[in-house]
C-alpha cells in the first residue's frame, strides 16, 4: 500500500448513537516488498513509520504465513482450552517465572479471560514444557511460533529503520530477544452487560504479533481516547507496538493501549506473540533520538525489571510504562 493510500484511511471513528466502538480499518503494510531492496522497501518503511507514530498498530499482509499454520495454530488453542481441566491444572501457578502457566481465574485485568502463556524462542528449550494435551499443540504451535518470529524479526528491523536508527543497530540482539506465546479464550458474550474479556493495558516489549479466530480486539486512539474496534481479515496479522518500543523511540512511538471484548455469537481464542530483547538486557531511549529538545524521557529497564515489577505494590496505581516515564520534575 502506498503511503497516499495510507494517509487516506481515517483512524479516527465517527461518533455512533449507541456508543459501540465503530470498526476501523488499519493501515496495512505489504510484508513482501520489505524483502525487496529497491524504493519498494523504502515507501514501506515511510508506511510504517506513519503507523507506528500516529496510531502504533498496522495490520500485515503477504507475510508467507501459510493459512494452514495460522489455522491449525488457532485450533491447537481451542484444543488446549477444550482439554479436560485436570491437564491444564498441572499449569497453574502464581509463580510468573514459571515456563509455562495457565491462569482461569479472571483476576486483575482477566475480566473473563483464560490464558496459557509460555515461551517459545529458543524452541527446543521451551517446548519440551508446553502441554502433551492435546498431542498435536506442540507441533502445531511450534511451527506457527517459529514462522511468526521470521515475521517479527523483519518488522522489529523495519521499524529501527523507520525511526532513522538503521535496521542493524541492536546488532545481534533482536535475534537473542525473547519471544512469549499468550494463547487467550474467552467465552461469548451471553449476559449483557459482561462485554470485557481483557481490560485495558499495554504489551511490555517491542511489538505484538496477534492471531485471533475472530473480532473482539479494540485499541484505543492515541489522540481522541476513543476505542476503535480492529477489523482483521483472516489471512492478515495485526501488529501493534509495546512498552519498550516507546523507551527505546524516547516517545516517539507510543505503547498502544487495548483490550478485548466478548463476541456476541462466538467463543473466542487468539493467539500473541510478544517480542523483545532478552531477559536481562536492558532497553535504553536511543541517545540518536535524544537531544536539547527531547530529553531522555524513560528509565532503562529490562523483562526481568517489568517481572519484577509486575507482583510489586506500584503496579496498583501505575502501569508499567508509566513507572518507566521520567517526570519531569524530576
Ligand atoms: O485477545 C486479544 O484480542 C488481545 C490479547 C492481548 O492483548 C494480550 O494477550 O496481551
Ligand atoms: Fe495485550
Amino acid at each position: 500500500m502506498s503511503a497516499a493510500l495510507l494517509s487516506s484511511i481515517s483512524l479516527v471513528p465517527p461518533p455512533v448513537p449507541n456508543g459501540e466502538p465503530e470498526p476501523v480499518q488499519m493501515p496495512v503494510i505489504d510484508f513482501s516488498k520489505l524483502q525487496q531492496t529497491d524504493g519498494s522497501r523504502l515507501a514501506v518503511i515511510r508506511d510504517v513509520e506513519t503507523a507506528c507514530r500516529e496510531i502504533g498498530c498496522f495490520q500485515v499482509i503477504n507475510h508467507g504465513i501459510s493459512k494452514s499454520v495460522m489455522e491449525r495454530a488457532l485450533s491447537a488453542a481451542n484444543d488446549f482450552f477444550e482439554s479436560p481441566a485436570q491437564s491444564k491444572a498441572e499449569f497453574m501457578s502464581p509463580d510468573i517465572t514459571k515456563p509455562v502457566r495457565y491462569d482461569c481465574s479472571n483476576e486483575g485485568i482477566n475480566k473473563s479471560r483464560s490464558y496459557l502463556k509460555h515461551y517459545a524462542h529458543p524452541l527446543e528449550e521451551w517446548i519440551k514444557f508446553w502441554p502433551r494435551e492435546p498431542p498435536s499443540y506442540r507441533i502445531k504451535m511450534g511451527q506457527y511460533a517459529v514462522e511468526i518470529r521470521r515475521v517479527a524479526l523483519c518488522l522489529m528491523h523495519a521499524i529501527l529503520q523507520s525511526l532513522g536508527l538503521g535496521q542493524a543497530y541492536l546488532g545481534t540482539k533482536l535475534e537473542e530477544g525473547i519471544q512469549l506465546l499468550a494463547v487467550n479464550s474467552y467465552p461469548q458474550l451471553t449476559q449483557p452487560g459482561v462485554t470485557l474479556g481483557l481490560a485495558p493495558h499495554s504489551d511490555y516489549g517491542f511489538i505484538t504479533i496477534l492471531l485471533p479466530s475472530c473480532p473482539g480486539l479494540e485499541v484505543m486512539d492515541p489522540k481522541t481516547k476513543v476505542w476503535m474496534s480492529v477489523q482483521q481479515p483472516a489471512d492478515t496479522l495485526h501488529v501493534h507496538i509495546g512498552d519498550h518500543l516507546e523507551a527505546l523511540s524516547n516517545g516517539k512511538y507510543r505503547t498502544v493501549v487495548h483490550r478485548a471484548v466478548l463476541h456476541s455469537e462466538n467463543s473466542r481464542v487468539s493467539i500473541a506473540s510478544i517480542h523483545g530483547l532478552a531477559m536481562n538486557e536492558k532497553v535504553r531511549s536511543a541517545e540518536e533520538l535524544v537531544d536539547e529538545q527531547n530529553p531522555v524521557m524513560y528509565k532503562e529497564s529490562s523483562f526481568r525489571d517489568f517481572l519484577d515489577f509486575l507482583p510489586s505494590k506500584e503496579t496498583k496505581n501505575k502501569s508499567y510504562i508509566d513507572s518507566l516515564r521520567i517526570d519531569a520534575a524530576e
